[in-house]
C-alpha cells in the first residue's frame, strides 16, 4: 500500500508556458502536472533550457500563468488579480543564485526588507526578528556590515535569513550553490535542509549541482519542458 502523503502545498495542473520570440511563439512547458507536499525538499533537475527557471517563476507568481493552474496553499494563481498575487507571494521565500542583496544597506537591513510593508511590525520588532534570523544562520556578528564585505557563502546565508524572516510555508531556491565552492555550497544546502526540517518549510530547489542531490526527499527531472517519470 502507498504511504499516505501529507497535503499538497503546491499543486500544479496542466501547466503550459510560451515565450514569444521574434515572430514566433515557443512553448517551453508542455503540460506539467506536479504536487509538492508540506515540509518536503524537492529538487528539480534538468539540462540547460529545459524549463526549470520558468517553472520556478510560475510557482513564485513572478510570471503570469497562460494555461493550466497552480494552487498555492488553497489559492489559485490562474486568474488571480495583482493584490491577490502579492498576498500569495508573501507566503513564499526566495533564494537566488546571485542572492540579490542590496549593497547600499547593511546585512541586517537586507534581512528586514521583506517586513517593510508588514503592518504588524515596527522598526524595533523587525530589527529584532532580523537579528534572530541572522543568529539562526550563524552570521549575526556581520549584521552591521555591508553585503559587499561578506564571502559568497555568508551572502547566501543572509539570503536564507531573508527568505525565512516571514516564516513562509514555501521556499523557492534557484541554483543556490551556483556561485559557491564545494565546501561552502554543502554548508549552505545543509542549512537549507535544517531550516526546512525544523520549520516544516516546503523547499523547491532548482539545481545543476549533482553534489547536493542527497539533501532532497524527492528529485524531479525535467527535459525539454516535460517531466520525466
Ligand atoms: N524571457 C524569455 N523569452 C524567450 N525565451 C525564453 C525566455 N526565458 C526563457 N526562454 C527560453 O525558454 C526555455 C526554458 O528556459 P528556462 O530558463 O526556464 O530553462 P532552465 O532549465 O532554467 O535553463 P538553465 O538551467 O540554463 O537556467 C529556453 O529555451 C529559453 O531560451
Amino acid at each position: 500500500m502507498m504511504k499516505e502523503k501529507s497535503k499538497a502545498v503546491i499543486s500544479i495542473s496542466g501547466l503550459r508556458h510560451n515565450y514569444t520570440e521574434g515572430d514566433g511563439v515557443k512553448e517551453v512547458l508542455h503540460g506539467i502536472d506536479l504536487d509538492f507536499y508540506g515540509g518536503e525538499i524537492a529538487i528539480i533537475m534538468g539540462p540547460s533550457g529545459s524549463g526549470k527557471s520558468t517553472l520556478l517563476k510560475l510557482i513564485g507568481a513572478q510570471l503570469t500563468i497562460q494555461s493550466g493552474d497552480i494552487v498555492i496553499d488553497g489559492d489559485h494563481l490562474s486568474g488571480a488579480n495583482q493584490s491577490r498575487l502579492r498576498e500569495i507571494r508573501r507566503k513564499i521565500g526566495f533564494i537566488f543564485q546571485s542572492h540579490h542583496l542590496l549593497d547600499s544597506i547593511t546585512v541586517l537591513q537586507n534581512v528586514q526588507l521583506p517586513l517593510a510593508f508588514d503592518k504588524s511590525q515596527n522598526s524595533k520588532s523587525s530589527r529584532e526578528l532580523a537579528y534572530e534570523a541572522l543568529q539562526t544562520v550563524g552570521i549575526a556578528s556581520h549584521a552591521e556590515k555591508k553585503p559587499a564585505h561578506l564571502s559568497g557563502g555568508q551572502k547566501q546565508r543572509v539570503a536564507i535569513a531573508r527568505a525565512l524572516i516571514r516564516k513562509p510555508a514555501i521556499v523557492l531556491a534557484d541554483e543556490p550553490t551556483a556561485s559557491l565552492d564545494e565546501k561552502t555550497g554543502r554548508e549552505v544546502v545543509e542549512l537549507i535542509k535544517k531550516m526546512s526540517k525544523e520549520l516544516g518549510v516546503t523547499v523547491v530547489l532548482v539545481t545543476h549541482d549533482n553534489r547536493i542531490l542527497d539533501i532532497a526527499d524527492r528529485i524531479i527531472r525535467i527535459n525539454d519542458g516535460n517531466l520525466l517519470v
